[in-house]
């Protein structure tokens, strides 16, 4: 028995596994039992001035965990009316709505009361359509009135794996799921569709709760083993030297965020590559990061036969796109790890292809797009609804052999070979300027101490939310570099 709290199944694979578990002996009917009773001591819990629990099922499983809901809350002493359809006969949803005493209304019935507490029971992992007008006026009047909701599975309408709706949706309170979350569950705007989502345990063998195509929660699981140890044996250049690219006099802050990021994830150096005519002002403003003035591709090219240099990050405040085209087709050549950010994204716009020639050697690419960069150079895949936010950044990683994460409240990082984390932990301050100069920094900095690249990615993007924890709301991106490397 058990719950698995990092991975992500979607629906299709949670339907497989609920199979296999009733294959192998498991009775169905308990998993359902369960699954209504924590929906049932979460409505308890959660809504102590509950007057009446409006439990509305759909026809599937979902219906049945509501009626097993209603009858352990009946049984309770709580005052429950029914609403929905009948499920077909012969499964376990109908033998719960057999066992549960009590009449079941038509859903369009319910007028909301004050003390209305709504379990919505309607749909949840079988969810395939939108949902009907009849319901959406339900929903409507949910919304008008402020009945609470609790969602079983999950809100009515929000699809679970790609954490959009299918049209209308509940908007949630709580929402009670079981054995592991659901893409949907993470994404937005399902997470905030979902309100506070509580996983449960209903008997489901931990062996079963697997998928032969893994979404994970980030989590330190994924990168711990490949974080770089600090040694004694070290020295500067052995801890990785990191080069961060400034943009012109204007915009120079937003490199040396980047480049401050880079040097408290731990490189031992990290030198800022200026025009000349920006050195003197970025000059004022360092200590500890070195400079090196760099005009041209030739200044460049002469650089980097330096072997000493680790990884590169280019795009924070760059502004020139032509420019940042040729610098990394430099920087391909070295054979050293790249993240690409802002407008080094931007700089292949509508034309990615000519990115994914350069770096297909081995996997050393990183690129940090926010929704509005990652539409400017995937204008297709940012267009296809029928794909997840998932599906977008693996099919972007497998064209550009590249790391993709995909920024936002929903980060999402995915490698070419298909490995996957959705990084819900970050706190909503994190939407500041100048933060994704400070991520990129961090990446960079990861990857110049030798990390690989997914596991930088995740690594990066999980510290950068836990030190904008640290740093607390009304942060700025000078407040946030300077909580990186902090103890939790
Ligand atoms: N995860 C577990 O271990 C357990 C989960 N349980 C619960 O089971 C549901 C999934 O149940 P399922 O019966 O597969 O699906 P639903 O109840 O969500 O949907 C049922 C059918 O509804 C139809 N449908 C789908 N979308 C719509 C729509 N927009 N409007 C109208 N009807 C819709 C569809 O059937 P059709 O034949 O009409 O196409 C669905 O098949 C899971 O979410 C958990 O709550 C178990 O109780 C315990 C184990
Ligand atoms: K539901």
């Amino acid at each position: 028995m058990a719950i698995n709290e990092t991975l992500l199944v979607t629906p299709a694979a949670m339907t497989r596994i609920d199979r296999a578990a009733v294959d192998s002996g498991l009775d169905g009917f308990a998993l359902m039992q369960s699954a209504g009773a924590h929906v049932a001591a979460v409505a308890v819990s959660q809504f102590p001035e509950m007057r009446r629990a409006v439990v509305m099922c759909g026809p599937g499983n979902n219906g049945g965990d509501g009626h097993v809901a209603a009858r352990l809350l009946g049984q309770s002493g709580v005052h429950v009316v029914r609403y929905g359809r009948q499920p077909g006969p012969g499964g376990d949803a109908a033998r719960a709505f057999d066992i549960c005493p009590g009449p079941l209304h038509p859903l369009a019935d319910w007028q909301p009361q004050a003390g209305d507490v709504i379990i919505d029971a309607l749909f949840g992992a079988g969810l395939d359509r939108p949902v009907s007008q009849e319901i959406a006026g339900v929903i409507e009047r949910a919304e008008e009135s402020g009945t609470p909701v609790i969602a079983v599975d999950l809100p009515s309408g929000l699809s679970g794996r790609t954490g959009v709706p299918t049209g209308a949706c509940f908007t949630a309170r709580h929402t009670v799921t079981f054995a592991a979350l659901k893409p949907g569950h993470l994404l937005m705007p399902g997470r905030a569709l979902c309100g506070q989502t509580h996983l449960c345990d209903i008997g489901m063998p931990a062996r079963l709760i697997c998928s032969d195509d893994p979404v994970w929660r980030n989590h330190p699981g994924l990168y711990r083993e490949a974080l770089p140890a600090a040694s004694s044996a070290q020295h500067k250049y052995s801890r990785g030297h990191l080069v961060v690219f400034s943009g012109p006099l204007i915009s120079g802050g937003a490199a040396r965020l980047s480049a401050m990021a880079g040097l408290r994830s731990g490189a031992g150096l990290v030198t800022l590559a200026t025009p000349p005519i920006a050195v003197l002002l970025q000059a004022t403003h360092l200590t500890a990061i070195m400079q090196r003035a760099i005009k041209d591709d030739a200044d460049l090219t002469d650089w980097l036969n330096d072997k000493r240099i680790s990884s590169f990050v280019i795009g924070p405040g760059f502004g020139d796109l032509g420019k940042a085209r040729s610098f990394i087709r430099l920087l391909a050549d070295t054979g050293c790890p790249v993240v690409l950010d802002a407008d080094a994204i931007t700089a292949f716009a509508s034309c990615s292809e000519k990115l994914s020639n350069l770096f297909n050697d081995k996997l050393r690419l990183v690129l940090t797009p926010h929704e509005g960069e990652f539409r400017r150079l995937f204008p297709d895949l940012a267009d296809d609804e029928t794909l997840s936010k998932i599906d977008r950044a693996r099919m972007a990683a497998k064209q550009l052999n590249a790391v993709i994460v995909y920024k936002g409240a929903d980060t999402v990082i995915a490698a070419p070979d298909g490995r996957c984390a959705v990084n819900a932990d970050a706190p909503p301050w994190l939407a500041t300027a100048g933060s994704g100069d400070v991520l990129g920094g961090l990446i960079g900095g990861l990857l110049a101490q030798g990390m690989p690249p997914f596991e930088a990615a995740c690594a990066g993007v999980a510290q950068h939310g836990e030190a904008g924890t640290r740093a607390g709301a009304n942060m700025t991106a000078e407040d946030l570099v300077m909580e990186i490397g902090k103890p939790a």
